[in-house]
């Protein structure tokens, strides 16, 4: 899959992430600025627009990052911490972008939380709560 990507910071946890996605997917890096609202908006531009099949937004807590991204039409970016949260944020609510926290994610889990949310189909049960988003 294309996978959009932006992070308003590098470490581990960025690195990890990054490296994990670019072993099965294509990696488009987004946003011409360090500024978390541009980023987050960038990956949702990304991703709405059909440029990218999932977003991956990350910043220090994650927070930025989704409420950019939440601000494009079409976009569903969940903000998870841990697995549960990012199958929940698919099966439940179609997400298609995840914010994560760069600075509170040890690399594993981010990784396993990212995993997680590529790996998970959403529940054709909730299609109807998903329009009633839109
Ligand atoms: O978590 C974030 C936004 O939710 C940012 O990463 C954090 O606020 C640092 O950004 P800046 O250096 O621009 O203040």
């Amino acid at each position: 899959m294309r996978i959009a990507f932006a992070a308003d910071d590098e470490n581990e946890t960025t690195r990890a992430v990054v490296a994990f996605l670019e072993q099965d997917h294509e990696v488009v890096r987004v946003g011409r600025s360090d500024a978390w609202p541009e980023l987050g908006a960038a990956v949702g531009r990304a991703v709405a627009g059909g440029d990218a099949d999932f977003g991956v937004a990350m910043c220090w807590t994650g927070t930025g990052m989704s409420i950019a991204a939440n601000k494009v039409p079409g976009v569903r970016a969940a903000l998870a911490w841990e697995a549960w949260i990012a199958e929940g944020a698919r099966k439940w609510n179609d997400a298609n972008v995840l914010a994560l926290s760069l600075k509170r994610l040890a690399p594993a889990v981010a990784v396993e939380v990212t995993r997680t949310f590529l790996s998970t189909d959403a529940d054709p049960d909730e299609a109807a709560n998903i329009a009633l988003l839109d």
